[in-house]
């Protein structure tokens, strides 16, 4: 089953249909990047994120220690090296969460991976979900819309598009697709 990266605007339903696909299969491996931005309510170091300082992330860019990496919204984004080569070799079925320009970054190293966008049904929907969400202020969903507007326009590059209408059947066409090939 190998890697899969999955990519989508801010606020589409990654997090959660990649729940869903983790209640259903178990036995796919997440990625758990790290991040500079500060933890939302309810979220905890090394599960969501490794929740890191710019000097520490700094570091890690430095010695080599991410797949890729990307700024988003203000802030910097990671994926470990390590405990995903572990993964891929143990032929565990590996899954990224990660913004465009990272997923760019792993097509280039990694170009046998499967590269799969969610979509929102509309754009409407898709502000709606990021407001209604209630965890960014205005300004900072106003930049994830202008960010959006770019991720949606790089569709086209992806192997396969699911779009997110019903979370249960977007997880299982996800899964239908880690599987295929
Ligand atoms: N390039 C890259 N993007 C990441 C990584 N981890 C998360 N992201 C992406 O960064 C963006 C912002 O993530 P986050 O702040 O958690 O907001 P959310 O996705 O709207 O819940 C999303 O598009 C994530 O998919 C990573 O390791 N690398
Ligand atoms: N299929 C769906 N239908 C309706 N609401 C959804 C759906 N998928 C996710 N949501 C809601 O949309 C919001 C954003 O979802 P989230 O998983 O945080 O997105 P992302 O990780 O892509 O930023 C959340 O409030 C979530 O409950």
């Amino acid at each position: 089953m190998g890697l899969t990266v999955l990519s989508g605007p801010s606020g589409v339903g990654k997090g959660t249909v990649v729940a869903a696909v983790r209640e259903r299969h178990p036995e796919v491996w997440v990625s758990v990047s790290a991040t500079t931005r500060s933890p939302r309510p309810g979220e905890t170091d090394d599960v969501e994120y490794h929740f890191v300082d710019a000097e520490e992330f700094a570091r890690m860019v430095k010695s080599g220690e991410f797949v890729e990496h990307a700024m988003f919204a203000g802030h910097a984004y990671g994926t470990p090296r390590g405990p995903l080569q572990e993964r891929l070799a143990e032929g565990v079925p590996c899954l990224l969460e990660i913004e465009l320009l990272g997923a760019r970054q792993v097509r280039s190293a990694m170009p046998t991976a499967r590269f799969v966008f969610l979509a929102p049904p509309t754009f409407e929907e898709l502000v709606r979900r990021l407001t209604g969400r209630g965890t960014e202020s205005p300004e900072v969903i106003a930049r994830r819309l202008d960010r959006a507007r770019i991720e949606l326009a790089a569709e086209t590059e992806f192997d396969h598009v699911v779009v997110n209408d019903d979370v249960r059947a977007a997880a299982a066409r996800l899964v239908a697709l880690m599987i295929a090939s």
